[in-house]
């Protein structure tokens, strides 16, 4: 049977680490890669966790998706207290939680977008004719409806990253975290991917995390935690100046909350989760269809 995504109340963290330790055992010594990290991760967010090479972003990045464990204080996905669940309890909760988009994709190679988009949806029970149907429409929502049955190596750097990016999304996660996206992308390409990120967030309220040393990109997100030696040095607002300004093409409201309010089916409750609501629509680069509600997932 297939298991939909997580709910969440929009006044909760999605996420909450709280006094977070991660320390690794080496035989000759202990390396303290996170020393007492407090971070709460809201629905809607968007944020970017900076910092300088061996700060302990990746290490941060894989505790707040359960990728990984702490070593000590408490880790909190939709609620949960990681603590308590078992491996399997803990990947089923990742998957209705978060999705994940790493520099490197991690695409399978010898299987076709469709087919890399559809796989976390083998493990909530999908059905194979639902599986594909909804790789489909997220891989078109990303502009990548005409490249369904190709296969990594016969995409172009930007291309596989929407791959890596629709497979995150089909689960319809609350969270994405990207962990330094561009990293291996051209600059043209790596803000087509930054915008589509951006619009995942103002149009669909996906709470975005974006994982980078790179302070320019981290300016575009509307809150920045850096990160020194395993410790938050600060957690600010971005000036809205500073933040990309996107071009408004009427003052309608936004597309349908993400968040909508006491909903029964696939998501969270409350909250457009982003700025769009407030402004007017934003106008989409891609297409960005209407989320499907109450549909099994
Ligand atoms: N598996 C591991 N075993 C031992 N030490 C580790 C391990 N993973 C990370 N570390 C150490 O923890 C610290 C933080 O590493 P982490 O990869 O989180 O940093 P980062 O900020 O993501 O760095 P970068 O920007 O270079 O990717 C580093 O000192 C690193 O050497």
């Amino acid at each position: 049977m297939t298991r939909s995504a997580v709910h969440l109340n929009r006044d909760e963290p999605a996420v909450e680490a709280i006094d977070v330790v991660r320390s690794y055992d080496l035989g000759a010594g202990r390396v303290a890669a996170l020393r007492g990290v407090s971070l709460r991760i809201m629905p809607g967010d968007h944020l970017s966790i900076v910092g300088p090479s061996g700060s302990g972003k990746s290490t941060l990045m894989h505790l707040l998706g359960g990728l990984d464990r702490p070593t000590g204080g408490e880790l909190r996905i939709g609620g949960r207290d990681i603590r308590t669940l078992t491996a399997p309890e803990l990947a089923d909760l990742r998957n209705r939680t978060i999705g994940f988009v790493f520099q490197s994709f991690h695409l399978l190679p010898r299987t076709s977008a469709v087919e890399n988009v559809a796989l976390p949806l083998v493990y909530r029970g999908t059905g194979a004719r639902q599986r594909r149907a909804r790789a489909v429409e997220t891989l078109t929502r990303v502009g990548l409806g005409h490249r369904l049955d190709h296969r990594p190596n016969q995409l172009s750097g930007g291309e596989q990253q929407r791959v890596a990016i629709a497979r995150a999304l089909v689960t319809d996660p609350a969270v994405l975290l990207a962990d330094e996206p561009t990293g291996n992308l051209d600059s043209v390409t790596g803000e087509s991917v930054l915008a589509l990120l951006e619009e995942l967030n103002t149009e669909r309220g996906v709470a975005v995390v974006l994982v980078t040393h790179d302070r320019s990109l981290a300016a575009r997100t509307r809150r920045q935690v850096i990160i020194r030696d395993g410790l938050i040095a600060t957690d600010s607002p971005v000036p809205p100046r500073a933040v990309a300004a996107p071009e408004i093409v009427d003052a309608a409201p936004s597309a349908e909350p993400r968040f909508a309010s006491g909903s029964e089916s696939g998501h969270p409750s409350g909250g457009s989760g982003g700025a769009a609501g407030a402004t007017g629509r934003l106008r989409p680069s891609h297409p960005l269809p209407m989320p499907r509600r109450g549909g099994s997932r």
